[in-house]
């Protein structure tokens, strides 16, 4: 089978031809580079106008030079998110194409091509997905038939934000790669790092990087330090996602993920977690007709092809819009990490590790190849396969510890700053819940300087694994309380927690802030809802005992916010 594929959603005009039997993927490009300023649609969908037809052109060349292998059997097109007038003209041409060729048409998502490059290059069967591109970056998570997003950007797309401070200081479109060449002779600076449970915003760290350029900061300095804050928070919500839904494969897929250091965190990561990672080559990240040709077969394969009637762009297309009729029943691995995280000193096999994974990601993107790297620890319990971010270790039946460990792929900077000051934030946080009305452990002793917090032990299984309408109704209920006593938890999700024969009691404050503000209210309880809609099988109960408690505690315009939080295409 072969599958003609097209892509044109913003900057690339692309065909590719995918040969499902021998899984050689022929793909020819055309970059638009505005000679100022950043992407203009107007001028963008014109490139894809004049370009098109000769990528295309250059494609069924080669499929005529090697018609040994057949025809084509379909014409998969991206479908959106993109701008629209550049997906009318691709939307256009696919039609003409697939009309002429007499074969049918596949409408594919541009963001789930980008996942599922990965899956397809790497064979993991279901992975958890890091897409870093230039106007999303978002984490999927396959459940129940759809990708759902585990987390996403507040506000704009990783490269996007990337390439707006590079347009302040009067650089050319794409910033990415300058901005990482720059990187390399730079030093740590500070900036602000936000990470909203598994949801992250770029604006103010923009903002403050664009004034610490005004201000005469080496350019070089601000670079560097841009890559390892956001960077870090990418890496840093790829984890909470592993961690949430236990499971052990991760994929990179987007533009930005040409990124030798962003390569390298995640590898790191992956590393230290136990966990499998993938970044398919680059020429498979950036934006490229072969990803849509190769989801296109699949599509394909599965009977999902679109008439042309039917056929029409969206460029808010969302990943978690596309029904999954391709991938079989794979279940979830949700909820079957244990229930009991058991600390243990990874402290000589980590780093090796670590370093392992690093050095093959690093020389795999210096060759342009496809990188994989498995987990070289040992997945024994005595790994800590549950927490994102602390290990907690049982005393006694009454008492643990929590402890922040260093994070390998972290700036040593940041991550000692991030790690003392969640543990002091966690601390002060518990002692007000509890004074707000809402169960939360005894805080015995606070060591910030090791980052330790020794707290009393409760419950007996986490909310994710026993949960019901009325335990979440109580959780609704007490983010209320939080909320009306002027903060957030920062991290709501039903791993945080903990259950038993009294009543749910609320762990891991570490993401907590102090705010008024509805916006931040509706997030904490948009955080609930995520992590129940990602990983129990009929989450609507659940979700409608959330807010229902909600309602009874707390104030109804953040309920209306909400709605709007859900409603908001992240495509901008
Ligand atoms: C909807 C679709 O049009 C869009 N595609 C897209 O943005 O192109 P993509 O090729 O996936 O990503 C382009 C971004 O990738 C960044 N980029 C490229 N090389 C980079 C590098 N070495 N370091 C950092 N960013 C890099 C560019 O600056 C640019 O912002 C998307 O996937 O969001
Ligand atoms: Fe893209």
């Amino acid at each position: 089978m072969r599958v003609l594929g097209i892509e044109g959603t913003a900057w690339c005009a692309s065909a590719a031809i995918h040969d499902a039997e021998t899984d050689d993927v022929f793909i020819e490009s055309d970059a638009y580079e505005p000679d100022s300023g950043g992407i203009h649609p107007r001028e963008a969908a014109e490139h894809m106008a004049e370009t098109l037809p000769e990528v295309i052109d250059a494609a069924l060349s080669y499929a005529e030079d090697t018609a040994g292998a057949g025809g084509i059997d379909a014409v998969a097109f991206s479908r959106g998110p993109g701008l629209g007038p550049c997906l009318r003209t691709v939307g256009t041409a696919a039609r003409a194409v697939a009309g002429t060729l007499d074969v049918p048409l596949v409408g594919v998502n541009h963001m789930v091509a980008h996942l599922e490059i990965g899956r397809h290059r790497s064979g993991f069967e279901d992975p958890i997905c890091l897409n870093a591109s230039g106007a999303n970056a978002h984490v999927l998570g396959y459940h129940d038939g759809r990708y759902r997003v585990l987390g996403e950007t507040m506000d704009t797309g990783v490269g996007n934000a990337i390439d707006k401070f590079t347009r302040h200081v009067g650089w050319t479109h794409p910033g990415g790669p300058k901005v990482e060449r720059a990187a390399a002779d730079g030093e740590y600076v500070d900036l602000p790092y936000v990470v909203k449970g598994m949801d992250f915003s770029f604006s103010g760290i923009m903002s403050a990087a664009k004034d610490l350029y005004d201000e005469g900061v080496p350019v070089e300095d601000v670079c560097f330090s841009l890559q390892e804050h956001v960077f870090a928070m990418l890496t840093e919500v790829a984890e909470r996602a592993l961690s949430l839904t236990g499971n052990d494969q991760l994929v990179l897929g987007g533009g930005v993920g040409q990124n030798d250091r962003l390569r390298e965190m995640l590898a790191t990561m992956c590393a230290q977690r136990g966990v499998a990672f993938h970044a398919p080559e680059p020429r498979f990240l950036r934006d490229n007709a072969g990803m849509i040709a190769v989801l296109g077969a699949r599509m394909l394969a599965a009977g999902d092809t679109v008439p042309i009637s039917e056929s029409a762009i969206d460029p808010n297309y969302r990943p978690d819009q596309v029904p999954v009729t391709w991938r079989g029943t794979t279940a979830s691995s949700a909820g079957s990490a244990n229930a009991t995280e058991i600390a243990a000193d990874t402290a000589e096999t980590v780093p090796d590790a670590a370093d392992a994974a690093t050095d093959a990601a690093t020389t795999a993107a210096d060759a342009s190849e496809d990188v994989t790297t498995r987990a070289a620890t040992d997945r024994g319990d005595a790994l800590d396969l549950r927490g994102a971010e602390a290990a907690v270790e049982i005393i006694d039946e009454a008492t643990v510890r929590k402890r922040r460990r260093p994070k390998a792929y972290r700036h040593p900077t940041l991550d000692e700053t991030l790690r003392r000051n969640r543990t002091t934030l966690e601390a002060r946080l518990l002692n007000e819940a509890r004074r707000a009305g809402v169960p939360t452990p005894l805080v015995h002793d606070v060591d910030v300087a090791n980052a330790e917090l020794t707290l009393q032990y409760v419950g007996t299984a986490d909310l994710a694994e026993r949960i019901t309408p009325d335990r979440v109704r109580e959780v609704g209920a007490h983010l209320a309380r939080l909320h009306r006593a002027g903060f957030v938890h920062g991290d709501p999700t039903t791993r945080n927690v903990r259950v038993g024969e009294s009543a749910p009691t609320l762990i891991d404050f570490g993401l907590g802030y102090h705010t008024g503000h509805v916006e931040d209210h509706a997030m904490d309880l948009h955080i609930l809802e995520q992590s129940i809609r990602g990983t129990a099988t009929d989450p609507d109960p659940l979700v409608s005992a959330a807010e229902s408690g909600y309602a009874a505690v707390g104030e109804t315009n953040v309920l209306d916010r909400l709605r709007t939080i859900e409603g908001r295409g992240r495509y901008r």
